[in-house]
């Protein structure tokens, strides 16, 4: 089938772009068949995936595209296999492909150990169940909703400790309550439930909420799984596969409704402290520094950044507005959303800020309760993200803020983002126009 992988390299450029070796001789091809018709590996052909595309340069190599699996006949050298894909066989480059399973690639993507285990122990637990305005959130709009809970069958997708299961099983009268949790903080979390007694009321499913049964649809999927710029970790694409996998129609998700939010603000104190500091170093000239600087304090988004509300110079955009119970996870692929703000007052124009709100809406509409992650309220774990931009600008009130937040998920470690602002300042005085554009990883 023909590959939409990108146009023809030259051989010698896929050669030395790839850094391969020559194709193998007509030797080490009979050395390779004469090895394999001995079969060598028990008759079961080993199946790789490409983790990137290669465009064929003539017809005995084959072409295809990252995620692609073929079947490998001959190994004549290191750097190059015969193998077979939709039912052609040619050369493929080794440095292209994976010998993992398709699971195991696919869990590399997702940095599946590496998440895990920073949820292994107890330290992001406790910050978490540290921050009361999140927690609290929780559990008031279970307390506010318990008549509508009552008798229902609720999942906790990342349950961690256990603590939103507990409060639904503590606080409203849930037929059953799934608690899942893929990290081994689990093994702790079947102790927390026996002793405060409501083991017959929570079952814990140790494993990723993606490769469980649970004994039926639920009518109410409970997580917490918001992160940097709301998405980071994109934990919430698990959230969204457990609602198309075990929601029942009617069911309801909490949070059901989450939005970020952006402002254009100054960051003086930031600025000062790691940008202007190298203008004069005790007495000394050190602004050769200061793009380097730049580039190692501001080069992704500061996530705990502590915005004041005076730092704001116009009222804040919602730049994404998520219902949960019919958002699509391919819509998590490309977020754009553009902007025009008109700043309020005089001051210094250092960057964007952002933070999220999450809703828990109630069963009819009534008691919807909201943690908002924002300047104004008070202040959470996340606290807010700073995007610093390279030029520091004096605004003043009427200056114009124009353009766009590209927020772009990255194609190979599924967890991580790319956040892009394009914009241009109009300033008020003399309609001088200044364009500007800069890209934060997120965090790859
Ligand atoms: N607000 C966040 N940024 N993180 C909140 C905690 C997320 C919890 O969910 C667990 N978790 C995350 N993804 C999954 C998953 N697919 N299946 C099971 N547990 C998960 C993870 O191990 C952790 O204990």
């Amino acid at each position: 089938l023909p590959c939409r992988c990108k146009e023809p390299a030259s051989t010698s450029l896929v050669q030395e772009k790839h850094g391969l070796k020559a194709l193998p001789s007509q030797d080490e091809m009979n050395e390779a068949k004469t090895n394999y018709d001995t079969g060598i590996l028990n008759n079961k052909l080993q199946v790789v995936v490409a983790f990137s595309d290669f465009k064929a340069v003539d017809d005995n190599q084959l072409s295809f595209c990252r995620g692609d699996e073929m079947q490998i006949l001959y190994k004549p050298n290191s750097d190059w296999w015969w193998a077979e894909i939709h039912g052609n066989e040619g050369y493929i480059p080794t440095n292209h492909i994976t010998e993992k399973t398709r699971e195991e690639w696919e869990a590399d993507r997702w940095q599946d150990v590496e998440y895990f285990d920073s949820y292994a122990d107890l330290k992001l637990h406790l910050e978490m169940l540290s921050d009361n305005a999140r927690t609290n959130a929780y559990k008031d709009a279970i307390i506010q909703n318990a008549e509508s809970l009552s008798n229902k069958v609720v999942v906790d997708v990342g349950c961690g400790t256990g603590i939103l299961s507990l409060l639904c099983a503590k606080h409203a009268n849930v037929k059953q309550v799934y608690g899942v949790e893929a990290s081994d903080i689990v093994h702790h979390t079947q102790h927390l439930i026996d002793q405060n007694g409501l083991t017959n009321k929570i079952t814990i499913f140790k494993d990723k909420v993606e490769n469980i049964t649970l004994p039926d649809k639920v009518d109410i999927i409970i997580s917490e799984w918001m992160g940097t710029l709301l998405l980071f970790e994109l934990m919430i694409e698990s959230v969204l596969l457990a609602r198309n996998l075990w929601l029942k129609d009617t069911g309801v998700m909490w949070p059901s409704d989450a939005s970020l939010y952006l402002v254009p603000c100054s960051a003086t104190d930031e600025y000062n402290k790691k940008i202007a500091f190298w203008d004069c170093v005790y007495g000394f000239d050190f602004s050769y520094l200061k793009s380097f600087a730049m580039q190692e304090y501001f080069g992704k988004p500061v996530f705990n950044h502590e915005l004041k509300s005076t730092d704001c110079l116009d009222s804040p955009l919602c730049v994404l507005k998520m219902k949960m119970k019919t958002f699509q996870i391919d819509e998590l692929e490309e977020i754009v959303k553009e902007f025009s703000f008109k700043v309020t007052k005089k001051s210094t124009f250092h960057g964007f800020a952002s933070w999220f709100s999450v809703d828990f809406g109630g069963f009819n509409n009534q008691n919807t309760v909201t943690l908002d992650t924002g300047p104004t309220s008070r202040l959470t774990h996340w606290k807010q993200d700073l995007f610093m931009m390279n030029d520091a600008v004096q605004v003043t009130v009427g200056d114009k803020i124009e353009g766009s937040i590209v927020i772009k998920r990255n194609a190979e470690w599924r967890r991580h983002l790319v956040v892009t602002f394009k914009y241009q300042m109009i300033f008020h005085c003399d309609q001088n126009i200044k364009n500007f554009e800069k890209t934060f990883p997120l965090w790859k």
